[in-house]
């Protein structure tokens, strides 16, 4: 498999290179050049598969030809040992047809530990045989950075820089990453939002001379490995309620609650590799930047407000790009002019044509925080359910929406709420227990350093802790 970038004028890579290389360098963002298809008897073959399985026979088409080709299957099934529930993401019934994928039951309780559990050991492999090391520098609103710190903690072969911004995570998701005391893991917050920490992780993957002196990856979902990994449970979703496999095709309809876009564009791609998604929700909070989108065709940036589901308070979301490349149909050039007019004049009109044809797959929703506090007490009343606010802006867009009553509907439950617990206290009087191994958590020493939104400061902070760039000095 070969990866094309969204900007038309990188190198065509394979899969390792697309993994050690995160952002393309021309800005872009990885795609395979063609979409894998999986026809009905494929679909078929799948059913029954325990999680493992399922997840190494839809991701394989993506790693032919890597290093890590023949021994994939292990890997996988080594990604998904630790999660806590046998079925990695099982589906819990809400009502009479909403279902909560569960996606929390990896070792940092949030969505990310399906796809960076096995970035961990992706990187680890195909680091190791080509004796390199790198550095991953990586963003996050929450929830991305304890996952890839919990991925990543210990290995011979990455060292690991975290921006997240400053008071603007939950204590529980802080303390996850910042409690981590291993010597390859660097903790810092920003003073400013997620856009800030995520613009200056690109503006050092768009630094030549920084990514020559340190090379540099990504586990954000601007890697694609990311996003490729979050296909699966699409069509796991897809096989517990037999939308797909012997019994035929019937499409179902999901709901994302959604921040870089990452999540909902996994969606996407389950959909151009067969699975019937009729349509995808993109439920955002009262950072409503896509809700507007979905609305009038324009991209117009606001600044960032602080809500009560933090990880997706985020204006400028990364995989939006890739649909936009989507959309235009694959051209790069188009993608680039449209980008650099929004960052320029923090607006841009995509145009009748690539509007509607975004919306013929999706549709927004957004959701204050009053909203989100009523559906987290509403769910506890009717389903006994405790959920975490992101989830809850997705099962409140499922009871709003007019979807089409035929169809199930599936909303992705993205973090534990233990994770948020003054949000589900506030909303249900209820303080959701962390886990025995994270009862703890309170009490440990926490280390990280604070910097300006500023890329000169964070390249020296870097180069100042890096022990990959003192062994090239
Ligand atoms: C709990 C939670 N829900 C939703 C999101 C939004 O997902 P995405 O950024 O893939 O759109 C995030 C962050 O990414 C998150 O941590
Ligand atoms: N909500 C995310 C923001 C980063 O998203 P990613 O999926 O691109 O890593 C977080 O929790 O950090």
């Amino acid at each position: 498999m070969r990866y094309c970038s969204t900007r038309g004028d990188a190198p065509v890579l394979g899969f390792d290179e697309v993994l050690l290389t995160g952002l393309a360098s021309d800005g872009g963002l990885y795609l395979p050049e063609a979409w894998p298809h999986f026809s009905a008897a494929d679909l078929d073959e799948l059913a029954g598969l325990p999680y493992p399985e399922l997840a190494a026979r839809i991701m394989r088409p993506f790693v032919v030809g890597s290093v890590v080709a023949e021994r994939f299957d292990l890997l996988v099934a080594e990604a998904y040992a630790g999660f806590e529930h046998a079925a990695v993401t099982p589906l819990k019934q809400l009502d009479a047809r909403l279902w909560l994928l569960e996606l929390f039951h990896g070792p940092t309780l949030a969505f990310k530990d399906v796809a960076l559990q096995l970035l961990g050991l992706l990187f680890d492999a195909i680091l190791s045989a080509r004796g390199q090391r790198l550095t991953i520098v990586g963003a996050t609103s929450g929830d991305t950075g304890s996952a890839a710190i919990e991925a990543c903690r210990d290995r011979a072969h990455v060292e690991i820089f975290m921006l997240h911004p400053k008071g603007r995570t939950s204590e529980v998701q802080r303390r996850q990453m910042t409690t981590v005391q291993a010597a390859n893991v660097h903790n810092i917050a920003i003073e400013g939002s997620f856009d800030d920490c995520q613009d200056l992780v690109k503006a050092l993957f768009n630094d030549r001379g920084f990514r020559a002196e340190l090379p540099l990856s990504a586990v954000n979902s601007i890697n694609w490995a990311r996003v490729m990994a979050q296909i699966v449970y699409y069509f796991a979703a897809g096989l517990a309620l037999g939308a797909i496999g012997p019994g035929g095709r019937r499409p179902l309809a999901f709901v994302v609650p959604t921040g870089n876009f990452g999540n909902v564009f996994a969606g996407y791609a389950a959909k151009r590799m067969g699975l019937p998604i009729e349509t995808l929700v993109v439920a955002s909070n009262a950072n409503d930047i896509l809700a507007r989108f979905f609305e009038t065709g324009a991209l117009a940036m606001e600044t960032v407000v602080p809500t009560l589901s933090p990880s997706m308070d985020i204006q400028v979301s990364s995989n939006f790009e890739r649909l936009l490349f989507e959309a235009a149909d694959r051209d790069g050039a188009l993608v680039r002019s449209l980008l650099d007019r929004f960052r320029e004049a923090r607006r841009v009109e995509l145009g009748e044509q690539l509007w509607q044809a975004i919306r013929s797959d999706f549709q927004g929703f957004r959701l204050d925080d009053a909203g989100t506090l009523a559906e987290m007490a509403l769910r506890r009343q009717e389903s006994g359910e405790l959920i975490d606010p992101h989830s809850a802006v997705g099962t409140a867009a499922a009871r709003s929406l007019e979807l089409d009553r035929r169809l199930p509907v599936v909303a992705l439950g993205t973090a534990h709420p233990a994770k948020f617990p003054d949000a589900v206290e506030k909303a249900t009087g209820e303080r959701p227990p962390l886990p025995p191994r994270l009862a703890d958590l309170y009490e440990r020493p926490e280390r990280f350093e604070v910097l300006p939104a500023d890329t000169e400061v964070l390249k020296a902070h870097i180069r100042s802790r890096s022990a990959l760039a003192g062994a090239a000095a």
